[in-house]
């Protein structure tokens, strides 16, 4: 891809605003932070051993239990390439059949790299729709409000940039482990025991470098574009809305660090024209930091992309995920993606390690007074159970230090 000038990139923003007929169904509350749990697909898409469905499943099972709102549990893309997904299928199917506990309504996203992935999705949705009795999802037209999303809470204050932070000195850490993790919202929505019901929407990925896009998808970035082109128009025609990730946002490994921020925009700028509900913003590599991350983000909100319809992606390799949440947050950033355990890791990154962790980042939403509706506690005990069991160290030090607590206080 040629390397776009900044005012062709505002061009295109210009006519994206334009013409824009999506709608961020996720838009946040100020003080409120969406997490998307990528733990059961990100998370293990790069173990080596073999993970039995039951064990992906029950990882699931167990984190829709926590407060979240949004999991990506599987994907759908050619075995050969990635062998650990291939069951994503069987965890679909159960997920249908026998739902999820859980407190709200949990979206659930499936990631898929091409129309053969969607049509495996969508065949598997329509066998355990059978075996099951799950209600068809309704055809829609082409408009994602249509789909059957709730209406989205009311939109924040465009003069608010960001959570006041807090910084007076109360140890998160300190709070009793009855309230601690889960407000009195989320408690209030726990009460309500009727059965929850869930929504599946499809996510789809390519990369801001031409060597990347070769490696994990064996086309080119034009190519990828085409290939989703009629992939997003199908899944949302059958009610699934689609999520659109930039992979290598903030670094390439084979290219470099210095991804250049005009293309990462441009690509936002016709994915969302394209019709996708919001764009994740990754940096696959982990070399993203403050300064690089403050700039993409400027060069995005330059080129017209709103940070409601972005989700930042980061992973820890460097250790420098919770800064540059931290940027983005300020930066006006309500959305973020993480692994329960810090699980994680790209099979076409070489060296890439985990995802932030979900239990770091609502340590430190928790500690910023910004709302995530999620317990501590539960996915401590989810990054530990899961880590336990394939037998990887739980990369979490927020989850470790609750852990510990926990067995101090015997409630383990
Ligand atoms: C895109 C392809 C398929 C091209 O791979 P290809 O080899 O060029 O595809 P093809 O069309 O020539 O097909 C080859 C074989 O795969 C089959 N096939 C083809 N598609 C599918 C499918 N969907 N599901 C099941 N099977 C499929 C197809 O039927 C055929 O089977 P054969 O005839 O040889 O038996 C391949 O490169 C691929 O699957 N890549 C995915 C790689 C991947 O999953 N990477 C990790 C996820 S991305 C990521 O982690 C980054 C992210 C999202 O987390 C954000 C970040 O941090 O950056």
């Amino acid at each position: 891809m040629s390397l776009l000038s900044s005012a062709t990139v505002r061009r295109r923003a210009y006519r994206h605003l334009s013409k824009r007929t999506f709608s961020s169904s996720n838009r946040p509350l100020a003080d409120h932070v969406r997490l998307v749990e990528v733990g059961p697909r990100d998370g293990l898409q790069n173990e080596k051993q073999s993970i039995p469905a039951e064990t992906k499943t029950e990882l699931v099972r167990r984190l829709a239990r926590t407060g979240l709102e949004t999991i990506e549990a599987g994907s759908f893309v050619a075995p050969k390439w990635v062998p650990q997904m291939a069951a994503s299928d069987q965890v679909l199917s159960s997920i249908l059949s026998n739902p999820p506990t859980s407190p709200h309504p949990i979206t659930y996203q499936w990631l898929l790299p091409n129309s053969k992935g969607l049509d495996n999705m969508l065949k598997t949705m329509n066998n355990s729709n059978s075996s099951s009795g799950y209600p068809t999802p309704p055809p829609s037209p082409n408009m994602p409000s249509s789909s059957g999303y709730p209406t989205p809470p009311p939109s924040p204050d465009p003069q608010d940039s960001g959570p006041a932070l807090n910084t007076s000195s109360m140890d998160p850490n300190a709070m009793s482990s009855s309230t601690s993790g889960v407000d009195s919202m989320t408690q209030a929505r726990r009460t309500n025991t009727s059965a929850p019901t869930q929504k599946h929407e499809a996510s789809i990925f390519l990369a801001a470098t031409e060597s990347f896009s070769k490696k994990n998808t064996n086309c080119t970035i034009q190519e990828s574009l085409d290939r989703f082109a009629p992939l997003m128009t199908s899944s949302r025609a059958a009610g699934h809305p689609v999520r659109a990730y930039i992979s290598v946002a903030l670094g390439c490994p084979f290219e470099g660090p210095d991804t250049n921020p005009h293309t990462v925009a441009d690509l936002a700028i016709k994915l969302l024209e394209m019709g996708a509900t919001e764009i994740s913003v990754a940096d696959t590599t982990g070399m993203g930091t403050a300064p690089t991350t403050r700039k993409l983000l400027q060069t995005l909100k330059e080129a017209g992309v709103l940070t409601e319809d972005l989700a930042m992606h980061f992973h820890d390799t460097f250790g420098q995920a919770l800064v540059n949440t931290l940027v983005s947050l300020e930066h006006g950033v309500r959305t973020f993606d993480c692994a329960v355990g810090g699980l994680g890791g790209c099979p076409y990154s070489p060296g890439a390690t985990g995802n932030v962790a979900t239990e770091d980042l609502v340590y430190l939403m928790r500690s910023l007074g910004a709302e995530t509706g999620v317990s501590l506690e539960e996915v401590s005990r989810i990054g530990d159970w899961i880590t336990g069991e394939i037998g990887k160290g739980n990369g979490s030090s927020a989850g470790r230090a609750t852990m510990a607590r926990l067995r101090r206080e015997g409630g383990s």
